[in-house]
């Protein structure tokens, strides 16, 4: 489980690394260059196109410097470098990293004025203006700088960040920096590419190891983690369908049938080891001709609450409806005090009705997408402000909270936030929601502790759709539930 740190969190490594190590602080970027590189080198292998490094005074702008030396050793053919001198003051190894680049044929220009790169013609440029130093938005030549760049339609890399691109908290709007095709990162992603705020400045990232010392990085305070995979628990010999629990689904209506059978899907698939949905009546030849394994309750039948008590873990939401008849089951359920998934209609049931949301017992889970999220609990303003309420709800109200999005949030009780990477734009289709509270749904019947089952359910979603997305243009949400034993048996332990 790997931390992600803020910008000057990172910082403290790099010092940390340079007196553990006993490396010098110069030979630290280098192997930052020298990893840069590497990624550069593999996805930009043209080696007589021209590139242009733009390098501001500061430690960034010494990466980019180094890294103008390393590609011209590495036979890249049209290096050129402009300084750009706004009057910051020079960082030491930066002066290193020129004092060693004037002694190659690169042609180095000073830039006083943005004005002076109008007519860049590079057909590529490389980013290493301002870094993780940055500490305020972008403004005066900065910004027009920025701008110029960015209305050059060319594509940018970014050294470790893109310029203007602040690595973690609000973005300012407008966003004033650069926007780059890629930026190569070192050693750990910046917390705000997996914010969708990221997209004005980023297209993509990679992350290169530079060798901080990683013990250093554990120790850090940071309740933001990287959500890796978990090992799943390989089945036993002499178990029996009993052993992997039994998952109630509560969900389906009239019109949006299939939001049941979905959910009932990803249960099924992952591996519970019996599943039944409380539905209308009307949806019961439906189930029956498409998952005859997934037993019905039907939902017309007065439901003997007692009966309740023997599933393993109890979902409900999905294409429940918000009727009378549907907020009553949620308060039976609830009443209950038995930990629960709480999904779609049952977020927007809550929504109205705060004394139901106050008696949700500890340890359940919501799985809402932003709106849900903003219906819960209010508009907000950016992403940024909604994790932090998210990180505050769950621990004030002891629940796990799924916030959903391309890299989706799980908030855990204990104020931890795992970031999953998991999951690719063609998952971006009905029905992907409902798979994935089947697949909560189900590996809570198997005895997964709640942060566990939220963790791996939405890590294995992901990687199923990851690697449907190989040979699929889009992906539908049954198509991935039925991906999702092949990856299990992948992480099996
Ligand atoms: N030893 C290290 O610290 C390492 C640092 N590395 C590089 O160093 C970078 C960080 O370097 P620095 O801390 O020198 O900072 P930067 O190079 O990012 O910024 C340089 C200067 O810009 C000024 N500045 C900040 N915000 C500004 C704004 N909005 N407008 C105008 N000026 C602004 C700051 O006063 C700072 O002195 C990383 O992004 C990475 O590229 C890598 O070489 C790895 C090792």
């Amino acid at each position: 489980m790997k931390k992600l740190l803020s910008s000057s969190q990172m910082q403290e490594a790099d010092s940390y690394t340079i007196k553990r190590e006993a490396i010098s602080s110069t030979a630290l970027m280098e192997r930052a260059a020298a990893a840069f590189v590497e990624v550069f080198s593999a996805d930009f292998p043209d080696k007589e196109k021209s590139i242009a490094i733009l390098c501001g005074q500061g430690n960034n702008g010494g990466d980019g410097l180094a890294i103008a030396r390393l590609l011209n050793l590495a036979g890249y053919q049209h290096i050129s470098v402009s300084l750009i001198n706004f009057g910051t003051k020079q960082s030491e190894d930066y002066a290193h990293n020129l004092a060693l680049l004037e002694q190659t044929d690169v042609a180095i220009t000073p830039v006083l004025l943005p004005a002076a790169l109008k007519g860049l013609t590079a057909d590529l440029i490389i980013d290493a203006i301002l870094g993780s130093g940055l500490h305020k938005p972008l403004t005066g030549k900065y910004a027009e700088l920025a701008s110029l760049l960015n209305d050059l339609n060319k594509p940018i890399v970014a050294v470790d960040v893109p310029t203007g691109f602040p690595g973690e908290g609000p973005v300012d709007q407008p966003y004033l920096g650069i926007k780059a095709e890629l930026a190569i990162t070192f050693q750990r992603p910046k917390i705000n590419f997996f914010f969708p705020e990221s997209a004005v400045a980023l297209n993509s990232f990679k992350v290169v190891d530079i060798g901080l010392d990683e013990d250093f990085i554990a120790r850090q305070e940071s309740y933001w983690k990287l959500n890796d995979a978990l090992t799943v628990k390989s089945r036993q010999n002499f178990t029996h369908k009993g052993t992997y629990g039994h998952a109630l689904i509560v969900a389906g209506n009239t019109t949006t049938m299939g939001a049941a059978l979905l959910a009932a899907r990803g249960c099924l698939r992952v591996g519970a080891g019996l599943t039944t949905v409380c539905l209308p009546q009307s949806g019961l030849i439906a189930l029956n001709t498409s998952l005859p394994e997934v037993m019905a309750l039907p939902r017309s039948e007065n439901l003997d609450l007692e009966a309740f008590e023997k599933y393993t873990s109890i979902a409900i939401g999905p294409g429940l409806g918000t009727a009378a008849a549907s907020e009553e089951i949620l308060a039976n359920l609830l009443s209950l005090k038995k930990p629960l998934v709480l999904d779609a209609d049952a977020l927007t049931l809550l929504a109205d009705r705060p004394d139901l949301f106050a008696a949700v017992p500890h340890q359940s889970m919501l799985t809402p997408h932003l709106k849900e999220f903003d219906r819960l609990f209010g508009d907000h303003q950016n992403w940024w402000a909604r994790v932090e309420t998210a990180k505050k709800q769950a621990f004030e109200r002891q629940l796990i909270i799924v916030l959903k999005n391309q890299y989706t949030f799980i908030c855990l009780p204990d104020g931890e936030i795992y970031i999953n990477q998991t999951g690719n734009p063609g998952m971006a289709s009905g029905g992907m929601g409902d798979v994935l509270t089947g697949t909560i749904t189900g590996l809570l019947a198997q005895s997964y502790t709640a942060a566990d089952a939220a963790r791996l359910a939405v890590y294995i979603h992901g990687k199923a759709g990851d690697e449907l997305a190989k040979n699929s243009f889009a992906i539908s949400a049954s198509q991935l539930a039925d991906e999702i034993p092949k990856v299990m048996k992948g992480l099996t332990g």
